[in-house]
């Protein structure tokens, strides 16, 4: 059977190329820097094996001209150049990239800086081109050849004038119109941020004729202007340089022209890994919440370079959500990219290093939380409420990683302790965590729930924030220990005293009338176990506190009929429950007047609305006649 080959309309396939790869247009200079990059670091690999050439550096950079009144742009490179049959195998065939072949004929492995791959890049010039022309003067010999093309109608080679060996690109700008300003790429500072942004760390200079103003010399006011080529490229990678070659300010440096943020980061994380994967990456913790970061607007992400080449602003996925907050980079030799270099192939290597990454961050924080406490309680005090959503999302999941993060604060030690400082510090005889929520420290202080607690002797913590209670319900223990909350359930504080004091068929006659006088406003009405000076407090039975109650009920969504089950809570040894006997006894109107008023004053101590504030000042009226 005869085997037919595809064939393939070259035109549309380029026309294909130029609108669908890319989604920007400012790449185009990526691609060509890296091919003239590309260009040197052959002539580089060809001196490795060949000892009559000599690879001086010196001689070996990328300059980037405008030309306004032309309207041209022109890259020039000192590399190994085109001969006339590269020119129109590698220019003149689509997906035929050089470069790989010259990569599997040295038997250069992958990750060796090389960028090409799939024989495409250039042709992102038409993007921004009706016309490039290629002059170009291959290594070793001394004919020079000139390809040129409107990438609609094909090429032509010709015979052509270059002394230097090396390549020069020149692109005719198309004509400006009402979607694109083509111009603007002959604007020196749109050049020089193209450049940073995507190619500061391609290893040889990129110069540029750059305008540079200064005070004229025989004047103290006035300017004067002058050109001069400066290389606008970094170069060194500043992840690629030893840690112990750099210092502080190097970071902070990086940190702030990186525009990672506003701040000063409270630490950085360097790492250089070298095993199945291999990356290098800086990683800063921020010391303030950026302004944005609990909107829609806010991104997370870091930068991700593939062989010092940017690819990705922002790649969402190497970082998990509770670590939203950290900023900087990962470059990678390793990654599939895909033909644009705007998108990886593959995530397996992805996730690799979002796993690692992740772990080096927890273990930053741990050794920030260990050595320098007073920076990981201004970390906390921006970001705290993220680890806590850490804990509480996904079911829990990352509950284990990150518990010893956590900090609340004491109600013994009055400051920020860990979970595992709390337990290291229990008595024998405690057997949970205690935890109290309200809107502040001072508020939750005053709270009567936690005056018997307190006076046990017992360590209680004090919650907040909104997400608090609802992570530590994820959480459910720590180190086997469950928490409590003291407006719930049974504290299990005096047994023994309990025992003594049995709530006798009066109280429960008492009770229950109350009970019947509130109606659904509560679940129950008891003889309180935990009250001690206080006359009344508001407790509540199942998984919804008061708390979280307010926080369900401010959320504009389907939530607002979550309720807690209240329960009135009453101290029988105050003064007040004697009142309430004697009305029992003899004047059944005196007795709804006062559990109307308790329960508001209830509700009032836990921070909630009165259901009706006049009816309430009515109550007070009439305990006044
Ligand atoms: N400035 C240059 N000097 C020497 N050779 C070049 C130059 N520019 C392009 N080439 C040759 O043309 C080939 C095709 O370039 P192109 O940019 O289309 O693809 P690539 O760089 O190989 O791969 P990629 O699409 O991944 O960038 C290159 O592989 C290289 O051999």
């Amino acid at each position: 059977m005869e085997k037919k080959e595809f064939k393939a309309e070259s035109k549309r396939l380029l026309e294909m190329m130029v609108h669908s790869i890319y989604s920007q247009k400012e790449i185009f200079l990526r691609e060509l820097i890296s091919n003239a990059s590309d260009a040197m670091d052959k002539m580089y690999y060809k001196a490795l094996t060949d000892d009559t050439i000599d690879f001086d550096q010196e001689r070996f950079y990328i300059k980037i001209s405008a030309d306004k009144d032309k309207r041209t742009l022109t890259i020039t490179d000192t590399g190994i150049g085109m001969t006339k049959d590269e020119l129109e195998k590698n220019l003149g065939t689509i997906a035929e990239s050089g470069s790989l072949a010259f990569k599997r004929e040295h038997e250069i492995q992958d990750g060796h800086d090389m960028i090409g791959q799939f024989g495409v890049g250039f042709y992102s010039a038409f993007m921004v081109a009706q016309k490039v022309t290629v002059l170009s003067k291959a290594f070793g010999s001394d004919e020079a050849y000139q390809w040129q093309s409107d990438g609609v109608d094909g090429y032509t080679i010709q015979p052509a004038e270059k002394t230097e060996t090396g390549t020069m690109v020149t692109i005719q700008l198309k004509e400006n119109n009402d979607d694109e300003n083509y111009d603007a790429f002959l604007e020196e500072h749109r050049l020089k941020s193209i450049i940073k942004k995507y190619s500061d760390f391609i290893r040889y200079p990129i110069k540029m004729d750059v305008t540079v103003w200064k005070k004229k010399e025989d004047s103290s006011e006035d300017m004067e202007s002058h050109v001069e080529e400066q290389t606008v490229n970094s170069m060194v990678p500043i992840w690629r340089k030893n840690k112990n070659e750099l210092t502080d300010e190097d970071y902070l440096n990086f940190y702030s022209e990186k525009r990672y943020g506003f701040d000063k980061p409270l630490t950085h994380v360097h790492i250089k890994v070298d095993g199945t994967i291999r990356y290098h990456a800086i990683l800063f913790i921020p010391e303030t919440l950026p302004f944005n970061y609990y909107t829609k607007e806010f991104e997370k992400g870091l930068e991700l370079y593939s062989n010092g080449v940017l690819i990705m602003d922002k790649c969402p996925d190497l970082l998990p959500d509770t670590f939203s907050f950290v900023k900087g980079m990962v470059d990678s030799e390793d990654l599939s990219l895909n033909i644009s270099r705007e998108i990886l192939q593959q995530d397996r290597q992805l996730k690799m290093i979002a796993k690692n990454i992740k772990s080096k961050i927890k273990s930053e924080l741990k050794s920030l939380l260990k050595n320098e406490r007073e920076k990981y309680e201004t970390f906390y005090q921006s970001f705290g409420r993220q680890l806590k959503y850490g804990v509480y999302s996904n079911f829990g999941s990352n509950k284990e990683d990150l518990q010893d993060l956590l900090l609340f604060y004491s109600s013994k030690e009055k400051k920020l302790v860990t979970l595992e400082e709390y337990v290291s510090r229990m008595p024998e005889d405690q057997k949970v965590i205690y935890y109290a929520t309200g809107d502040s420290y001072a508020r939750i202080e005053k709270l009567p729930q936690t005056e018997l607690v307190a006076d046990q002797g017992y360590e209680i913590l004090y919650f907040t924030e909104d997400i608090d209670e609802f992570a530590i319900k994820m959480m459910r223990s720590y180190n086997d220990k469950a928490f409590q909350s003291v407006s719930s359930g049974d504290l299990d504080l005096n047994p023994e005293d309990e025992k003594k004091e049995e709530v006798t068929e009066d109280h429960q006659a008492l009770v229950t009338e109350m009970k019947t006088i509130l109606g659904d406003k509560v679940k129950d009405v008891r003889i309180s176990k935990r009250l001690k000076s206080h006359p009344i407090c508001l407790t509540t039975e199942g998984e919804v506190s008061i708390e979280m109650e307010k926080v369900l009920q401010s959320m504009p969504d389907q939530n607002q009929h979550i309720q807690a089950d209240k329960v009135l809570e009453i101290n029988r040894n105050h003064d007040v429950f004697q009142s309430l006997k004697q009305a029992h006894e003899s004047d059944k109107d005196r007795l709804a007047l006062y559990t109307n008023l308790l329960y508001n004053q209830a509700r009032l101590i836990e921070g909630l609305p009165l259901e009706d504030p006049v009816a309430f000042t009515n109550d007070m009226c009439k305990i006044m006649d």
